[in-house]
């Protein structure tokens, strides 16, 4: 049986008077590819913040590696747990190089006064390199696409040689081919790098094709949690969300319709 890497024990979240979060039970094996799914508003992002501390818990436990993780006392975790937002968050407006940008990604490791040396840049290019943008190394972030800037933060997240990636809806607002391309990417980092994954998503055809489990959350409380191919339920997903939903078999691959 593979070992408990990150645990969330019977979490309970609030914002100011607000319950966001209940009795969240979660336990994640090393090498694992969870996703977490639900309508918006469940508590998904806020959820994956448990793991690195930046979400704040009311009550409960949050550990990593055994060691406890509260926003106070988070530094281990965050080194550890590399956390991808969507690429929006990265300001088009700002004078920076792709190349820069994946750079920034080692400075947790440096810390406040070492600079990046040699093999920190090595590695920001090695990253680049992975995820397909070496040739795109110097170009300022504000000209690039949606998709390619998705790969910049993936990069990013990769220079900074982590065990887990937390994935806050890689492939939202992306087109078909972009979304592809990321699920791909992120399918194949996984591989190469023996990373942990968790990743909030919509894309419920995304969930079938990389994930082993899934959990699903619903006004903060944890629906439901198991394995991927026990998630297909057109029941279970039509209650997650509140709407009919079908399953499709497209010559051996699932699909949701709805
Ligand atoms: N910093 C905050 N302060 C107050 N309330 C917040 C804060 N962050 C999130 N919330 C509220 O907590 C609830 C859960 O938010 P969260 O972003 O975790 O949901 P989500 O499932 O990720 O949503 P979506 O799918 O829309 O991104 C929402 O009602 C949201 O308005």
């Amino acid at each position: 049986m593979s070992k408990s890497l990150a645990v969330l024990h019977n979490v309970h979240v609030s914002y100011g008077c607000r319950a966001v979060l209940h009795d969240i039970c979660l336990n994640v094996s090393a090498g694992e590819f969870w996703t977490v799914i639900g309508p918006n508003g469940a508590g998904k992002s806020t959820l994956i913040g448990l793991f690195n501390g930046l979400t704040q818990y009311d009550s409960g436990a949050v550990t990593y590696a055994g060691k406890a993780v509260t926003p106070q006392n988070a530094r281990e975790a965050r080194l550890k747990i590399a956390h991808v937002f969507q690429a929006t968050d990265l300001d088009p407006k700002m004078p920076l190089s792709v190349f820069a940008s994946v750079l920034s990604g080692t400075y947790g490791r440096l810390g406040l006064f070492r600079r990046a040396g040699q093999k920190e840049k090595k590695l920001a290019m090695r990253a680049l390199d992975v995820v397909g943008l070496a040739n795109l190394a110097s170009r300022p972030i504000g000209q690039l696409s949606g998709g390619e800037r998705q790969r910049v933060a993936l990069a990013r997240a990769l220079a900074q040689e982590p065990e887990m990636l937390l994935l806050d809806e890689p492939t939202a607002a992306l087109d078909w081919r972009a979304q592809r391309d990321i699920c791909t990417t992120v399918a194949a980092l996984r591989q190469e790098f023996s990373l942990t994954v968790v990743m909030v998503t919509h894309d419920l055809n995304a969930v079938f094709s990389l994930a082993q489990k899934v959990a699903m959350l619903r006004e903060g409380r944890l629906l439901w949690q198991g394995e991927v191919q026990d998630a297909m339920e057109p029941k279970l997903l039509s209650t997650l969300y509140d709407v009919p939903i079908q399953i499709a078999d497209c010559d051996g691959r699932k699909a949701a319709l709805f």
